[in-house]
């Protein structure tokens, strides 16, 4: 990109009949913020408000120190609602939305006509960008002679041609089959971060949000519940959703000086190990299970984390602390073995050997006892 990257702040509250999106959420300049989050918890809506789309009740959306939307409350400031076409963002979702009667080249040149440049830089550029996407040889091409994947090339050539301050993506590979899917992902990720624009994806894809993304956010019912670095928030997550994308379990708890009281019972975090995570990172090596951390109180709300591996599976009650009896919903494979899902709510995850899974106890709809490893559960303060 030829001007300096800038960063987007947005802090809105938006009413959308009885639901309300209440976010302060900003992206440094040249970064990535991946949305994550369930169905209806607000994703599209935040990215409507920073593409213009929709209006907030209250609040400022902000790309650099350009501001684009300003509403109330009532001030000596004049609300402000810049159009969607004069933003500098660049929005790219699961459709192309490519004109079908225009070339791949002419489909990528005409945002940049309709910008003010002229026709043959405008082609020029248009090619460039075809070559960086893995389109030469394709741009006299129009849609109808071009792949699903191929189509999507080309909308984000078209997209990051513009140079747009800020990209937005809204489920950018949703459409894609399996074989393309990954290919896009890494093309978006290179080109994005190679032009070093800042941009937004919403996804329900944590790859997406791994390989795409430096921070992540995730909604849940219009709120922000988890915010952070990728990596702290997927390695610690503290939210059911957050858990489920990322493939661990997570409980929530209470804690007082028996262990912590949990849907499967009592469960114990060991000495030291098991102590409350430090925020953005693994337990604190050394601290007396939890009771160091300050955010951590006994009788506090917390979340238990625990690993599928960390969950062993028998026939009858095991020795040894942290055992429940669960039902087998069903078994699929998994990377190096068999993994285990247990019916509750939420559904618990065990991940066992090949060898560990033989056998009729172990069969959808038994009961089977449970039993996890108190040094690998990691406590942290609900959110
Ligand atoms: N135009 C609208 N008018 C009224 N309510 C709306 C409108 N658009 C969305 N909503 C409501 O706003 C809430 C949030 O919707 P939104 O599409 O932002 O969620 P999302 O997280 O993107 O969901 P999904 O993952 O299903 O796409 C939902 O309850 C939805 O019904």
């Amino acid at each position: 990109m030829t001007s300096p990257a800038v960063g987007v702040a947005a802090a809105v509250r938006v009413q959308r009949g009885h639901f309300t999106l209440d976010v302060e959420l900003d992206v440094p300049a040249g970064e990535v913020l991946a949305v994550v989050g369930p169905n209806a918890s607000g994703k599209s809506t935040f990215l409507h408000v920073l593409a213009g789309l929709v209006r907030p009740s209250v609040g400022t959306v902000r790309v650099g120190e350009r501001v684009l939307t300003r509403r109330g409350p009532r001030g000596p400031q004049l609300d402000v609602m810049v159009a969607p076409e004069h933003r500098g963002i660049g929005l790219l979702g699961q459709d192309p939305l490519l004109f079908p009667h225009l070339s791949a080249t002419e489909n990528v040149a005409f945002g940049l006509r309709s910008a003010g440049m002229r026709a043959g830089p405008a082609r020029e550029r248009a090619r460039d960008w075809l070559t960086r996407v893995g389109l030469d040889g394709v741009g006299d091409r129009r849609p109808g002679a071009l792949s699903g994947g191929q189509q999507q090339r080309v909308a984000i050539a078209r997209a990051l041609a513009a140079e747009p301050a800020v990209l937005l993506l809204d489920e950018p590979l949703a459409a894609l089959d399996a074989t393309s899917a990954p290919q896009i992902r890494q093309l978006l990720a290179e080109q994005v971060r190679g032009t070093g624009t800042t941009a937004v994806v919403v996804s329900h894809d944590v790859l997406d949000a791994v390989v795409l993304a430096d921070h992540v956010a995730v909604l849940r019912d219009g709120e922000l519940v988890e915010r952070g670095r990728c990596v702290d928030v997927f390695s610690a997550p503290r939210t059911a959703f957050t858990a489920a994308l990322v493939g661990t379990n997570l409980l929530a708890g209470r804690r007082d000086g028996s262990g912590v009281h949990t849907s499967v019972g009592v469960l114990e975090a060991a000495d030291g190990r098991a102590a409350a995570d430090p925020p953005g990172g693994g337990p604190s090596p050394g601290a007396p299970a939890g009771r160091s951390a300050p955010d951590l109180p006994d009788g506090g709300a917390c979340v238990v984390r625990f690993r599928p591996s960390a969950v062993e599976l028998f026939a009858a009650r095991p020795d040894g602390p942290n055992a429940f009896e669960a039902t087998v919903r069903w078994l699929e494979p998994a990377t190096g073995g068999v993994r285990v899902r247990l019916a509750g709510a939420p559904e618990l995850l065990a991940d066992l050997e090949p060898a560990q899974a033989q056998g009729d106890w172990l069969r959808p709809g038994g009961r089977v006892w449970a039993r996890v490893d108190p040094a690998a559960v990691h406590l942290a303060p609900a959110p």
